[in-house]
């Protein structure tokens, strides 16, 4: 069996799916986490006395099959397959995104008449036709610089609309920083979109049973220049062991909290310097009754001269509570990461107000800044203009076989998810299983042969 000491930086789930797999060979596993939780980016809070997902809410296709990936055909996304495994509920919120019922506010006030559907299908097919002529420094605002229409207001909010609408909630950023050449090229589930009713933090709760995590743990520093790695944290107290799996987010290696030692190989250092670490955020508000078009699932908002508030979910539709769960994304987010709660909730509210002229005012809410969260800075990893789908590889590859890499970031093709974060982990874990079974066949092989010379 292992005969590791493995510690593993970040209980999120790629971590502890890491530690999970590690564990199950034998391997002395510690996860230490700065948080006093685990779940990382899957955090399960409350509105009211409802549970609210404030990072992750949705697994993005339960399957069966992915895109382009034939060792998924004819299996569930992992997530789902552990949900159904440990009787975790799901709810459906629609089959195919782009079956989900939706309305169109604007900021003239209340819904909009204008045509939506004709200006995002001409945007998209716009992107589709041009795609192909993105190099790797093309960002998408570069690619619609010749967009054809006439420069009117109407024409200039609805652009910036049918960005964030359309691009900005995949990639959590704006068209000057996404890759025009890699939207759309990652892999996706097929089949419904689910969420949690009782939360996503469930399924690093059912996988972490039994491992050893030490909370508030804030590590800075890794110094891999001996046999052993040696980790430092910020409370003073130090680890030792013989791998680490360093699973802290795409925002925390690029504000460079963690001080190396040596420093990182400057390739890995410059793909985590390329990629983009997208941001967006959330603001759930409960109200006493739902006062909105309750059919719908998504209530989006068409404003004047940026995307704030861009779309809104009706979670009384999947939760029967009177509950709006409203976003912002990259600049917009950015734009509120340093207010107080009561500037956010002042802007969400007139927002609304323009949308529902009667709404009421909000009885509780909840709101996340990740910008600002000093374990992620981010929400999640996009291909920003520059980078290329080999940069994810790039982070994962492990140095000396001492320092191994795990999260969402690390892999390309479910990139920004949680299934890709989860699958990440079993990665690392295999890579480091890989090395301990090379170790005890070569050094079974040298007992073999010391065997030989004493019978000969
Ligand atoms: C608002 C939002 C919405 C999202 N929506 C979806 C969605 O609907 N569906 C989907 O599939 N994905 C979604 N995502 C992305 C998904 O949440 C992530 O891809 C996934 O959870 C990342 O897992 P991870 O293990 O890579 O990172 P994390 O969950 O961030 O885990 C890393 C862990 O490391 C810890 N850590 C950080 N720094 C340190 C340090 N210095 N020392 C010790 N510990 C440290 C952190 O506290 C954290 O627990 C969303 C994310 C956000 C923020």
């Amino acid at each position: 069996a292992c005969n590791y000491e493995v510690v593993v930086i970040g209980a999120g789930i790629s971590g502890i799916a890491a530690a999970k797999s590690l564990k199950d060979s034998g391997c002395n596993v510690t996860v230490l986490e700065g948080r006093d939780r685990k779940g990382g980016r899957l955090w399960t809070s409350t509105v009211g006395t409802t549970k609210i997902d404030m990072g992750a809410s949705w697994i993005h296709g339960i399957g069966k099959g992915a895109d382009g990936l034939k060792k998924w055909n004819n299996k569930f996304n992992p997530i789902y397959q552990i949900a159904r495994d440990n009787n975790i509920a799901t709810v459906s919120t629609w089959e195919d995104e782009d079956n989900a019922e939706e309305a169109f506010f604007w900021w003239q006030g209340g819904k909009t008449s204008y045509d939506i559907s004709s200006f995002t299908e001409n945007f998209e097919q716009f992107f589709k036709d041009r795609q192909g002529s993105a190099s790797q420094t093309t960002t998408l605002e570069q690619l619609f610089a010749n967009y054809p229409m006439t420069d009117n207001q109407v024409n200039r909010n609805m652009k910036s609309f049918a960005f964030g609408y359309l691009f900005g909630s995949d990639y959590a950023a704006d068209p000057d920083q996404i890759s025009a050449k890699y939207v759309d090229t990652e892999s996706y589930f097929k089949g419904a979109e689910h969420i949690f009713p009782d939360g996503y933090v469930q399924i690093p709760e059912v996988l972490s049973t039994g491992t050893n995590i030490v909370y508030e743990r804030k590590v800075v520093g890794i110094d891999y220049s001996g046999n052993k790695v040696s980790i430092s944290t910020q409370s003073g107290a130090t680890y030792e062991c013989d791998k680490v799996i360093v699973t802290v987010p795409l925002g925390v290696l690029k504000n460079n909290i963690i001080t190396f030692t040596p420093a990182l190989p400057s390739g890995k250092q410059s793909s985590i310097n390329s990629l983009g670490a997208g941001l967006m955020d959330k603001l759930a508000l409960e109200f006493s009754s739902v006062f909105w078009d309750a059919n719908m699932d998504w209530l989006d908002y068409i404003s004047d001269g940026d995307s704030k508030w861009v779309v809104t979910l009706n979670i009384n539709k999947y939760l029967q509570k009177p509950i709006l769960l409203m976003f912002n994304i990259g600049k917009d987010a950015l734009s509120f990461a340093s207010m107080t709660d009561q500037q956010v909730l002042d802007s969400a509210m007139a927002t609304l107000r323009i949308m529902y002229p009667n709404a009421p005012d909000y009885v509780n809410y909840k709101r996340s800044n990740w910008g600002q969260d000093e374990f992620a800075y981010q929400s999640y990893t996009y291909i920003k203009a520059g980078a290329t789908d080999e940069d994810p590889g790039n982070i994962a590859s492990n140095i000396d076989k001492k320092v191994y890499f795990a999260g969402e970031h690390t892999q390309f093709d479910f990139l920004g998810t949680v299934h890709g974060a989860y699958l990440s982990g079993l990665d690392a874990a295999r890579a480091i299983s890989q090395a301990w079974k090379f170790k005890a066949f070569a050094s079974g092989m040298i007992s073999f042969l010391m065997l030989l010379t004493l019978l000969f």
